[in-house]
């Protein structure tokens, strides 16, 4: 019998809190929830795959109603299928894509990469094994490693928190098990950052457990104001020290880093632009980090091409450490061997963070054994879930 897909349902949820980084506050901040519902059951109930998008480009629910889950639902099911007669997410991507002209990728990749999401936790689900391991079998090595390095981003401008609260939150992380944290940069004078650093490396103690976000707020000359006055720690990266596009403002820091690594890539949306910032951006493939998150960027179908046009130019899956602190990029770092994964452990909820249970150790989890991409393990997450289903 064909499967198809019954019902395609988003919404928009906030996830607003007063926080800022050196460019936006998250004041109005929102995402898409979507429940790809099918015909399909397993223990006596149908089978429903589950996406959202991460934090920084808000909801896209216009864009998925007008067009992409239009596309969708109007395809004969056969078309999205593969030999096994299950959907496949590579086929159902070109069917959403149809009559989508090549560049310019707005907003409209997060649109895809939320419909992305769920078809890969559907299929997951439909094959009955968590999604790491069909990555790992149908993409990787043949053998997934559930234990993945995490981080804990956090260290916001928040009205009122000084130094001191800095470091509790910091603290707060290495009492959960984080190894490594992150902070905010570029929102204040550097002056002021440096104090926060200093703060900051006072109670992270010796070796590279600090990574600082600029989120593209500067132009070159003053992320290489900064770059001198950082290369005196011991960083474990420099974020996305000017405008995601600016390619030679890149090179430019790159150029001087010396021994501190940089990372980048959070706001690059397709294969095309992660390329070019691998062929323009002077990043170095030994020493620098890639964040492209596929839940922003089209999905998985996009990521493994970037993973392969990145790997063309040298880099290997271990230097990738997506953005985002979703689920879907745990799986992904467990199937494929990528470095890691962002956390957020106090923010972004019920969407971000790890199935219930499952703990942070030595800065690593271990993905439990879920069908999907697990968020059903998730107790506050899979209650929104259903809520969508009601
Ligand atoms: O503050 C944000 O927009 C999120 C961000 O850059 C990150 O998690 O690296
Ligand atoms: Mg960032």
């Amino acid at each position: 019998m064909t499967m198809k897909i019954v019902d395609i349902r988003e919404r928009t949820l906030p996830i607003a809190s007063n926080i800022r980084n050196s460019f936006i506050d998250f004041s109005k901040m929102t995402l898409s929830l979507v429940a790809v519902i099918t015909d399909q059951e397993r223990d006596g109930r149908p089978v429903v795959g589950f996406g959202f998008n991460s934090n920084g480009r808000y909801g896209q629910g216009s864009l998925m109603r007008e067009r992409f889950v239009p596309r969708l639902m109007e395809a004969d099911p056969e078309t999205l299928h593969d030999d096994s007669g299950l959907i496949d997410p590579h086929r159902a991507w070109d069917t959403m894509m149809t009559n989508e002209k090549p560049g310019g990728h707005g907003e409209r990749s997060v649109a895809v990469g939320v419909l992305d999401m769920a078809l890969w936790d559907l299929r997951a689900k439909l094959e009955e094994r968590p999604l790491f391991d069909l990555l790992a079998h149908r993409f990787g090595s043949g053998t997934p490693d559930p234990r993945v390095f995490v981080y804990a981003a956090g260290g916001y401008y928040h009205p009122g928190k000084g130094t001191q609260g800095l470091q509790d939150e910091l603290t707060s992380y290495l009492d959960r098990g984080y190894t490594v944290v992150k902070m905010k940069i570029g929102g204040a004078s550097l002056a002021e950052d440096l104090t926060r650093i200093e703060g900051a490396l006072s109670v992270l103690g010796e070796g590279q457990h600090l990574m600082v976000d600029a989120n593209g707020r500067f132009g070159a000359a003053e992320a290489l104001d900064y770059l001198s006055a950082l290369q005196d720690y011991d960083l474990f990266w420099y974020e996305e020290p000017v405008d995601p596009l600016d390619y030679a403002g890149t090179r430019a820091v790159t150029g001087r880093a010396g021994g501190l690594p940089i990372a980048t890539g959070e706001n690059l949306f397709s294969h095309w632009d992660a390329r070019n910032l691998g062929l323009y951006g002077g990043m170095d493939p030994e020493r620098d980090y890639l964040q492209f998150d596929c839940a922003l960027s089209y999905g998985l179908v996009e990521y493994l091409r970037t993973l392969e046009a990145l790997g063309e130019l040298g880099w290997s899956p271990s230097r990738f450490i997506p953005h985002g602190g979703h689920q879907m990029s745990l799986n992904i770092a467990a199937g494929l061997g990528l470095g890691g994964n962002e956390s957020y452990p106090d923010l972004f909820q019920p969407f971000g963070g790890f199935p219930d249970g499952c703990v942070v150790e030595d800065g690593h989890i271990t993905m439990p054994e879920l069908p999907g991409i697990g968020f059903e393990g998730k107790s506050d997450l899979a209650k929104v879930c259903r809520e969508l289903l009601d």
